[in-house]
């Protein structure tokens, strides 16, 4: 596969899925004036016209008309709709456009791709920005929001180096540093830190939800509980699909942590203070030692 250097400089940008994420990039980079027009495609008519009026997009497509337009598409869905994005874009794609995207999830992504694109994968360049929030939605996205964060690039073994270097430099000029990891290690990665906390703080808000007197419980709920519940805002359609893309990693940090909440309950129930202390010691003493890092 050859990719010619018009690819570095497009002119156009489509995005497809302008929520958070997407929306987002579009304003990062008609702040950075990196394309001469950027196209916007998505299932919301009411989100598309929120995009249109904070300057995300420049006008709302049809998912052929943005692959037979653009220079670089980038997908930024629930990673379950990549593979019938990818599906139906693939006979209009121009030869030398590339796509990226922003899913979570890297490995199940990465197999959509191929069985879409076929040959075309090569113009697939799979990323994943360490960047978002709880809300969802154009209305929440920034222009600044890539700003100094981590961007992770999976590179396919098919992607030729100029593709990825193209792609490398699309996240670098929205202000993000670019890190390249493979999808496994990824997944693996991302099971810990990223999905296992959404998880618990969907479990915790259930919980006291739940509760007969739920009421009264979140009426005098503190800083402790707003913290680790901030994420149980998040788009549950976006959540499902990552929960389910990475099964088998987050299955397994699931049981680990289960493992260890047991084991401190072990501890509460025979008022093993010294082995608590101990225990919560080092978790506060990482925690600062990450915090400081
Ligand atoms: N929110 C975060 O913190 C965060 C961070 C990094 C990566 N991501 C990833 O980015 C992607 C988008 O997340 P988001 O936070 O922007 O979600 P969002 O809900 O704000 O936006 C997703 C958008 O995609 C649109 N969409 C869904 N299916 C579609 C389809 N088939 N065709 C066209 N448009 C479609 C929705 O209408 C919505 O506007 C997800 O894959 C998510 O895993 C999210
Ligand atoms: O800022 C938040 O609320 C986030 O949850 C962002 C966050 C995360 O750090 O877990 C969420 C999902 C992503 O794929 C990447 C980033």
């Amino acid at each position: 596969m050859t990719q010619n250097t018009s690819a570095v400089k497009p002119l156009t940008l489509g995005i497809v899925g302008v929520g958070l994420i997407g929306a987002s990039i579009g304003l990062a980079h008609k702040k950075a004036k990196t394309f001469d027009k950027v196209l916007g495609v998505g299932r919301s008519e009411a989100n598309l016209n929120e995009a249109i009026k904070l300057g995300a997009i420049d006008q709302v497509v049809s998912l052929e008309q943005c692959a037979k337009e653009s220079d670089v598409i980038v997908v930024c869905v629930p990673v379950a709709q990549t593979f019938s994005i990818l599906h139906a874009i693939e006979p209009h794609l121009k030869q030398n456009a590339l796509i990226t995207d922003a899913g979570s999830t890297k490995t199940d992504v990465i197999m959509a791709a191929k069985t879409a694109l076929g040959d075309k994968v090569a113009q697939f360049i799979p990323a994943h920005p360490i960047a978002g929030g709880a809300q969802h939605g154009a209305s929440a996205a920034k222009a600044d929001l890539y700003q100094g964060k981590e961007v992770i690039i999976c590179p396919l073994q098919e992607n030729a180096p100029a593709a990825v270097e193209a792609i490398n430099k699309f996240w670098l000029g929205m202000g993000a540093n670019t890190h390249r990891m493979s999808a496994l290690q990824h997944d693996a990665v991302f099971a810990a830190i990223s999905h296992l906390p959404h998880v618990l703080s969907f479990a915790l808000m259930l919980q006291v939800a739940n509760a007969e007197d739920a009421n009264v419980k979140l009426g005098h709920a503190g800083a402790g509980f707003r913290d680790f519940t901030r994420i149980a805002a998040s788009s549950p359609e976006m959540w499902r699909d990552i929960s389910l893309a990475n099964k088998t990693a987050l299955l397994k940090e699931m049981d680990q942590y289960l493992n260890l909440t047991k084991q401190l309950r072990d501890m509460i129930a025979k008022e093993d203070g010294d082995a608590l202390l101990k225990a919560f010691t080092r978790a506060s003493a990482e925690r600062q030692k990450w915090e400081g890092r």
